[in-house]
């Protein structure tokens, strides 16, 4: 029988059109506006200060806020320009979110985005973390103007019922196929993905290592798919992901290293399938200096490298700490630590733990540490562990952040387990996306500034 007591759903206001002054950009890749009626819109392809008739993509009459695009401009921002990728727009492809804005504007834009969470989330002013307030491009990205840096050297292909590669539509599984994805970095335009067609395929991941010519695709069938045979022209890796009866996830080799060999900080890593690779060339390189400049790491002081990956901080501060001193990573991607251990094996005095940093840093028996890098994923590391990290008294402490708000949110933490904010850097790590990269120094509170 029909519950009575449920109410039918409230009204679907997608395809509604507003016409709309739009106000400040907010996190998310979209600016803040308002109807005439008070409804808040948040409008993707839209710049603050524009003035646009923005169609709804989802919400419904009893919505706390609606999402929307911009269809039509009807005052332009001065910052807007023709977006360089033809496949950018409304319902187009969802992985670029400022193709729209000059590369200042962008960068700009996401200063204001950090700016706004560090001071809801942490009540924090840019003055109280040091932080200049711009956003820094990555040495090689100040290109003339219409130029776009090719920095994305890991894409995820989606591929279509009709076996076309391309992109996912933002918040969608459609696909939009493409011809060429602009923000490539040129070794994986060389693979040419996009040129020939993929039966049986869900997806296809392309890695172009930087500093080695090595790349590669790991390619998953459909379910109930047979992987057809793949031969690309290039000397490829190719792998593919399979599923067991139990559902977990199992890799196969089909030809090549199940492995890339990247560059940075003066060694090579290897990375395995699934491991995490900073995806701009130049990120690895710039976030250890700015990690280490921030450290300054002295000879004998034991390190903490959390959430290390395949040991990329950990390497570094192991190489400056010197034999005397040591380092520990954790991290908890089983294939991730067999790489980091291997990365760095010819360090005696570095150690790396397999587990979640939550568990596993309790149960270390270390209860002091000078230094302590730590790189969470989006959700950020939270109270606990950041209370941990806080009662092993580091004398500085490096946070590197790929999301705002997770920094916000742990930076307030820091302050309340007696930690302060010593200076903050913002990269531009992410060209036309809404994503940046922060750097963030602490120290104890009560050293003078
Ligand atoms: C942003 S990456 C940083 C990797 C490394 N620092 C680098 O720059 O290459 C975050 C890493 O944390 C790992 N990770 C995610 N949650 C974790 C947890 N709770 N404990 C330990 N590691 C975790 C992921 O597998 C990933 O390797």
């Amino acid at each position: 029988m029909p519950d009575a007591s449920a109410e039918a759903p409230a009204p679907s206001l997608v395809g509604e059109e507003y016409e709309v002054e739009v106000g400040p950009v907010a996190h998310g890749g979209h600016c803040v506006a308002r109807t005439e009626g008070g409804r808040v819109l948040f409008v993707r392809h839209t710049l603050p200060g524009e003035r646009v008739v923005a169609r709804v993509t989802e919400g419904h009459e009893d919505s706390r806020f609606l999402r929307a695009d911009a269809v039509r401009i009807l005052q332009p921002s001065k910052d807007r320009v023709e977006a360089p990728c033809p496949y950018a727009g409304p319902g187009r492809c969802g992985g670029c979110d400022w193709q729209h804005a000059k590369p200042g504007a962008q960068r700009r834009l996401k200063a204001e985005v950090l700016t706004e969470q560090l001071e809801r989330l942490a009540g924090m002013t840019p003055q109280d973390v040091s932080w200049d307030g711009t956003v820094e491009p990555a040495p090689g990205d100040k290109l003339p103007p219409g130029e776009v840096p090719g920095w994305r050297t890991r894409v995820q292909y989606a591929i279509d019922e009709e076996g076309r590669a391309g992109l996912r539509r933002h918040r969608s599984h459609d696909v939009e196929p493409i011809d060429r994805c602009l923000i490539a970095a040129p070794g994986i335009d060389e693979l040419g993905i996009e040129k020939r067609e993929w039966p049986q395929i869900a997806s296809v991941d392309a890695i172009a290592a930087t500093g080695s010519q090595d790349r590669q695709v790991v390619l998953t069938p459909r379910p109930g798919g047979r992987l057809p045979i793949v031969e690309l022209d290039k000397p490829v890796s190719v792998l593919r992901v399979g599923e067991s009866k139990t559902g977990v996830k199992s890799v196969h080799r089909v030809h090549g290293r199940d492995f890339v060999r990247e560059r940075a900080d003066g060694r090579t890593w290897r990375v395995g399938e699934g491991g995490f690779w900073q995806v701009h060339p130049q990120a690895a390189d710039l976030l250890v200096d700015a990690v280490m400049r921030g450290l300054t790491p002295r000879k004998g002081e034991m390190a903490l490298d959390l959430y290390c990956g395949v040991g990329l901080f950990a390497g570094a501060l192991a190489d400056r700490v010197g034999e005397a001193g040591a380092v520990l990573g954790i991290e908890s991607g089983k294939r991730a630590v067999e790489d980091a251990r291997r990365n760095l094996e010819d360090f005696p005095r570095v150690r790396v733990e397999h587990g979640k940093v939550e568990s596993v840093l309790p149960r270390t028996g270390i209860t002091e540490a000078d230094l302590v890098v730590l790189d969470p994923p989006r959700a950020g590391a939270g109270k606990r562990t950041v209370q941990h990290i806080a009662a092993l008294t580091p004398r500085r402490i490096a946070y590197v952040a790929c999301d705002p708000a997770a920094l916000a949110r742990d930076l307030k933490y820091f302050t309340e387990s007696g930690y302060r904010p010593r200076f903050l850097r913002a990269f531009d790590l992410f060209p036309m996306t809404q994503h940046m990269e922060c750097v963030a120094i602490l120290e104890p509170a009560g050293k003078g500034a």
